[in-house]
């Protein structure tokens, strides 16, 4: 299994290019299955869960070809599909969830394996499904997949009120709203902007929708949608990470493609720890102000609030804050499993449930660490950065899963990191 090596050292400078945005494109694929005619996403990221996707979509009949490198995805869903989404692919990635709106949408009828918890929670699908069944479908759990039948052979519009605002169940119910007879309004509906880049490529498919970005999403249902060539929005998750990179070892780096508008509760909280942040021509710069950052206290919350995908990131870097800060974690009900790990790196933290206590440390030290999820890999990897002697980060596969090109990106800035491949 691989592992990362990373040495602490000084400041970084340069550029890094942000990649198109794995949680948008992990949405709009399963839009294929919505239409007969093609549908091209630019853009695309090239990563794990990308193949992964496309391995899903392949297993349903759908054509799926990746070109510029990866960073085109051309996709053609037409005649008959497949409408079983088997464990084995299903396992691999939660995100598999997002083609039971669109089969059942376009079939009336779809079995999909239920993905099952994960490292950072339960994660269940009741929002999804009690939202299917207010248009009409009938779902049942039998043998750990769900089977869902719209009744008539077909889903109606329907108003959904979402107790949550669920990411995934606003993606699901919005897909299969799309083809459905009627009207559908989504209320509390998520409002990322990974929502208003699925419900834009809907949109240049032929769709009705309305509201997309607000808590209230109104879908008005079409007989077919048609073919289209849409650019995947820039990953605010992975440009949240690398505007991290400059303020844990100093210098300054531009985040190409970068945007404001996708992160500005994270850019308040990096401007109150003393971290500038300004727009260029190209995207965003990214230095430190002075010496030591300030701790800060963090909530996550749903978009427009501090994102919970960059919380553990956020962690690893007050850890060398001056001052204590508070992590509330607000959206998973285990996403602290960085802590220990940070700890080994003599970071100082106390976890009580969904809150964690940092006492910031002048510095971190170089440890063996495993990373136990996505962003928990990265975070661990931003720590080593800025640590004393090296860090071997081990469990890279989650990393794979989210930042293409992670090696080069940060060596592209001045990092000293290398992946150790053991056969
Ligand atoms: C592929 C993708 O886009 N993943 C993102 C998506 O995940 P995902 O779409 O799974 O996240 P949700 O917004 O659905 O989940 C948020 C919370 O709601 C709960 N919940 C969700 C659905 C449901 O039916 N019942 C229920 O209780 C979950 O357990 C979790 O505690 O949004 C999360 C929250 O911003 C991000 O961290 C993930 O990176
Ligand atoms: C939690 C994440 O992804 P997923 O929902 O695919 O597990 C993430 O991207 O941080």
């Amino acid at each position: 299994m691989d592992s990362i090596l990373v040495k602490g050292g000084g400041a970084l400078n340069g550029q890094i290019p942000i990649a198109g945005a794995k949680n948008a494109c992990l949405a709009l694929m399963p839009a294929t299955l919505l239409s007969e005619e093609p549908l091209t996403l630019t853009n695309a990221p090239r990563l794990s869960d990308i193949r992964t996707m496309t391995e899903l979509l392949q297993s349903l009949g759908a054509e799926v070809t990746s070109m510029q490198d990866g960073k085109v995805i051309a996709m053609s869903c037409h005649g008959e599909i497949n409408t079983r989404a088997e464990y084995d692919i299903v396992r691999k990635m939660r995100a598999s969830n997002l083609v039971l709106g669109p089969l059942l949408a376009r079939e009336g009828h779809a079995e999909v394996s239920l993905p099952g918890g994960c490292a950072i929670g339960a994660r269940p699908m009741d929002i999804h499904t009690d939202g299917l069944a207010k248009m009409g479908a009938e779902i049942d759990l039998r043998d750990g997949y769900l089977y869902a039948k719209a009744a008539g052979g077909k889903l109606k519009g329907a108003v959904i009120d979402f107790p949550f605002a669920s990411v995934g169940a606003t993606e699901n119910i919005l897909m299969a709203a799309t083809l459905a007879k009627g009207t559908t309004v989504i209320n509390n509906a998520a409002r990322e902007p990974e929502i208003v880049d699925l419900a834009d490529c809907l949109r240049a498919m032929g769709a009705q929708i309305e509201g997309d970005g607000t808590s209230s999403i109104t879908i008005q249902g079409v007989d077919s949608l048609h073919g289209a060539t849409h650019q995947v929005v820039t990953d605010r998750i992975e440009l949240g990470t690398y505007m991290l990179a400059p303020a844990f070892c100093g210098g300054e780096v531009e985040l190409l493609g970068g945007r404001i508008d996708l992160l500005e509760a994270f850019c308040e909280k990096l401007d109150a720890a003393g971290i500038e942040v300004s727009e260029t021509d190209k995207g965003l710069k990214v230095a430190r102000r002075n010496g030591r950052i300030s701790a800060v206290d963090v909530t996550t919350e749903p978009f427009p609030g501090f994102p919970t995908d960059l919380q553990a990131q956020m962690m690893a870097l007050l850890c060398t804050a001056e001052g204590t800060s508070v992590l509330e974690e607000k959206i998973f009900e285990n996403r602290f499993m960085h802590a220990p790990e940070l700890i080994r790196m003599g970071a100082r933290i106390d976890v009580h449930g969904g809150t964690a206590t940092v006492h910031g440390v002048e510095k971190l030290k170089g440890a063996p660490v495993m990373a136990t999820d996505l962003r928990a890999s990265i975070s661990l990897i931003l720590a080593g950065l800025a640590a004393k002697g090296e860090t071997t980060v081990s469990r890279v596969y989650h990393l794979d899963r989210g930042y293409e090109h992670v090696v080069a990106k940060l060596r592209g800035v001045g990092a000293d990191i290398e992946r150790i491949s053991t056969k």
